[in-house]
């Protein structure tokens, strides 16, 4: 059994600079309880558990899966924390941030790209542009659909930085849908999110697409 507390405290320290405001590690993740039922998992698909090459797989599981969901441990709102006030009033915007998630059906995979652009408010905050990203990882490091994680970084930009507007747009592919159920290889979803400016102003959102859709 794994208790390697000190391990998944760095995996979640990676996602916001050591600021943990989530539930304690023990309570998020129990990698004990993720061996055992990944070694029934093994038992029930008729593979044999003890052989050499899976023996230690239900704790390699149980690691890798406190790394893929660390992100529930940890408070989105933290990412945005540190931000500066800016006379700049114009749409910011990153491109191809890359997304990797766990489609929360089947906990299969699925990856692609997060465009994400935000315009700042009178009184509102800009904050550093990694901070972007890293909010994609919070989110995404969680069971997950496409079209909630599009819309709760949306959300907690409008909420957090006092935004005009905020943009979200992924493009990603589902592995639920390549490797099993309908096989449909290369097929990619499209989500969107738009707040303010970008809902209520056609020229603003038609920018934030071309910005986006410029390659
Ligand atoms: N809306 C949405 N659907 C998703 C996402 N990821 C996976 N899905 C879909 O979730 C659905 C689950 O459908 P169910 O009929 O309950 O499950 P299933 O029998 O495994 O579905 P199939 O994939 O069609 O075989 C499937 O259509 C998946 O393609 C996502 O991010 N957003
Ligand atoms: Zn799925």
């Amino acid at each position: 059994m794994i208790s390697d507390d000190d391990e998944l405290d760095y995996l979640a320290a990676r996602l916001v600079d050591g600021k943990l405001t989530g539930a304690p590690v023990e309570q998020a993740v129990d990698l004990g309880r993720i061996e055992k039922a990944v070694r029934e998992i093994l038992i029930a698909i008729g593979e044999d558990p003890d052989r050499d090459g899976l023996e230690r797989t239900p704790a390699r599981v149980a690691r890798a899966y406190a790394e893929l969901f660390a992100g529930l441990r940890v408070d989105p709102a933290e990412v945005l924390k540190t931000s500066f006030e800016a006379d700049h009033e114009e749409m910011v915007l990153v491109r191809d941030i890359e997304v990797m998630s766990m489609c929360e059906h089947h906990l299969l995979p699925f990856k692609g790209v997060a465009h994400i652009g935000y315009i700042p408010g009178p009184n509102g905050r800009i904050t550093g542009l990694s901070k972007l990203a890293r909010l994609v990882e919070v989110y995404a490091r969680r069971p997950q659909v496409q079209e909630r994680l599009t819309s709760q970084i949306a959300d907690l930009l409008m909420e957090k930085l006092d935004a005009r507007g905020a943009i979200v747009v992924l493009e990603c592919e589902h592995l639920c849908m390549e490797m099993r159920g309908i096989r449909k290889v290369g097929a990619r979803t499209v989500t969107s999110a738009v707040r303010g400016a970008y809902q209520t102003d056609a020229k603003v959102r038609a920018e934030a697409m071309a910005l986006i859709n410029a390659r």
